[in-house]
């Protein structure tokens, strides 16, 4: 699905009424009439309960008075508090304040106490967030963060109208203090508050309703693509049956060195588990009985190494070879930091001519040289770096692009040409035209050593078997997550290996062709 910033959807609101003549109003009474909805089919089943409205003085707390006379006018108790004095409230938002009956809205402007506001709570049995929505511009404070801390110690279901308050809908960031909501119902289009982190966190489920703003307004505006299960089905290939090896490509990984002989094997045998035709492993030959002993189906290739154990310039020409009609290549998993490993990795990533996976120590031996990204390659070069191997590429800091995920991930692809699958909770992946995406697929069992060997295995075949780069990557990333989705439902997140969501890929893919089928 597609997410847009607070500030895309509010000139979509703008568009709507200005140039589709949708009056403000109507807007308001279709956002709220679907929170309305949302809440009588969550919390109805067993008659009307006692709903308590906290209103902030904008059109988020507009859409709150609507959700109060429509839940009042089938019998629902409801009461609201607004946190402002009534003259405060204007436009659309006063028009549906006024249509409350008055014994049922109580005002606490700021500044005065919040005492009755706990009073509230303790006789609710549902609260609705109607404080703050996409028009939160800086930290909340006073009486706002304290209504929220009440309605957090009041353990009182919530359902956040918009976005829960103070959470800011173009980062997902907490600005002080926010909602933790039980249901939050959006308007139109997902915006990223609701699927980056820790925003996605407060949402609890997130129902995106219909206000009526038109088709062509929502397909016209700005939007990165949040990729679920719906979108990764939809790029996901099924096998024809007349296929053989040579239909799903022939996938090198160029890996390994003393000690991390595991990096290379996870990532040959998650190109294997991840439908390559065929893999070979190209690795240093002190080390190629014992990746012997780790693959099975892919084939290793010995490169001289001089019994050190790590590769050099003097593997560059049987590298040339092994490279020569390979259809996708992984250079990195496990290469070492070692200074002659650098080089000839520099060397070779002028002669590679198929889609290249950069990844770890391969990311690593560019850092100091990113200009070598810019080389005369008619293909594709994927670089799937974590935050601080993204931080050495950009010459920034880790903390730097922890802060504006997407923001370092758009710049740095465009800049260099490259896709980039920025990983982290919530991948960002990039294009080099701009193109972005973000992987709702994932837990935290995957903060374990191996698992982005195993991404890379997954992305090289995926770009073997011939699918368009950002699709290999969108893909790639989602089946890697859902993998240990699966993994987690099965035992959890704590011991959870990278060899275990090895082992789990093609399930991961079987039910994305399962959905498929369903589309
Ligand atoms: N198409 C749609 O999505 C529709 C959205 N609607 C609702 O409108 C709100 C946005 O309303 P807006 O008046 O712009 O702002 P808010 O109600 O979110 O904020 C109220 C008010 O609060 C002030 N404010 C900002 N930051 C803070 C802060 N940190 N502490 C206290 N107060 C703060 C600021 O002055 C704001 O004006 C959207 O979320 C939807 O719920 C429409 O009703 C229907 C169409
Ligand atoms: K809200």
């Amino acid at each position: 699905m597609k997410v847009v910033s607070g500030e895309t959807m509010q000139r979509m609101d703008r568009r709507a009424i200005d140039e589709f003549g949708i009056p403000g109003l109507v807007l308001m009474e279709n956002a709220g009439r679907g929170c309305a909805d949302a809440i009588r089919e969550m919390f109805g089943r067993d008659g009307c309960i006692p709903v308590l409205v906290v209103a902030g003085k904008g059109n988020n707390g507009g859409d709150g008075y609507v959700i109060a006379r429509l839940l009042a006018g089938e019998g629902w108790p409801v009461h609201t508090v607004v946190l402002a004095r009534k003259d405060e409230i204007g436009g659309d938002a006063r028009e549906n304040l006024d249509r409350l009956d008055p014994s049922t809205v109580s005002y606490l402007p700021a500044g005065g106490t919040l005492s009755s506001l706990t009073a509230r709570l303790d006789a609710a049995a549902l609260v609705v967030d109607a404080l703050l929505g996409t028009g939160l511009k800086n930290e909340v404070q006073g009486a706002y963060a304290e209504a929220i801390r009440h309605i957090a110690a009041s353990a009182r279901p919530v359902v956040s109208v918009d976005i829960p308050s103070g959470i800011d809908a173009a980062t997902g960031k907490v600005l002080g203090v926010a909602v933790t909501a039980s249901l939050t119902v959006t308007f139109a289009l997902a915006k990223y508050g609701h699927v980056l982190y820790p925003g996605a966190l407060h949402c609890g489920r997130l129902r995106v309703v219909n206000i009526g703003i038109p088709e062509s307004v929502a397909r016209e505006a700005d939007g990165i693509l949040y990729v679920d299960a719906a979108e990764a089905a939809a790029v996901v290939k099924r096998r024809d049956p007349c296929s053989h090896k040579g239909s799903f490509g022939h996938s090198l990984v160029i890996a390994g060195s003393v000690g991390k002989t595991g990096a290379a094997a996870m990532a040959a045998n998650s190109a294997v588990r991840s439908g390559a035709g065929l893999v070979s492993l190209a690795v240093p030959a002190s080390l190629n009985a014992i990746l012997e002993l780790k693959t099975t189906e892919a084939m290793t290739i010995p490169l001289a190494d001089g019994g050190v154990g790590f590769l050099g310039d003097e593997s560059l020409v049987p590298l040339r070879d092994a490279i020569r009609g390979r259809d996708a290549i992984a250079l990195g998993p496990g290469l070492s930091w070692q200074p002659a490993t650098a080089a000839l990795v520099r060397h070779l990533l002028a002669d590679i001519m198929v889609p290249l996976v950069l990844d770890a120590d391969g990311l690593n031996a560019i850092s100091e040289q990113t200009e070598l990204l810019k080389g005369a390659r008619p293909d594709t070069v994927v670089l799937t770096p974590h935050p601080g191997e993204m931080a050495r590429l950009a010459g920034t800091t880790t903390a730097a692009v922890e802060a504006d995920r997407i923001g370092v991930a758009r710049d740095f692809a465009a800049q260099f040409g490259v896709y980039l699958i920025l990983k982290g909770a919530r991948s960002v992946i990039a294009a080099p035209d701009g193109r972005i995406a973000l992987n709702g697929s994932g837990n935290p069992g995957m903060a374990s050593g191996g698992m982005g060997d195993v991404l890379t295995g997954v992305v090289t075949a995926l770009l073997g078997q011939g699918y368009e780069p950002f699709d290999a990557c969108i893909l790639g990333a989602f089946v890697h997550g859902h993998a240990a989705d699966l993994v987690a439902a099965d035992k959890g997140e704590t011991g959870m290996s990278a060899l275990d969501v090895q082992e789990r890929l093609p399930y991961a893919f079987n039910s994305l062709i399962r959905l498929k089928g369903e589309q």
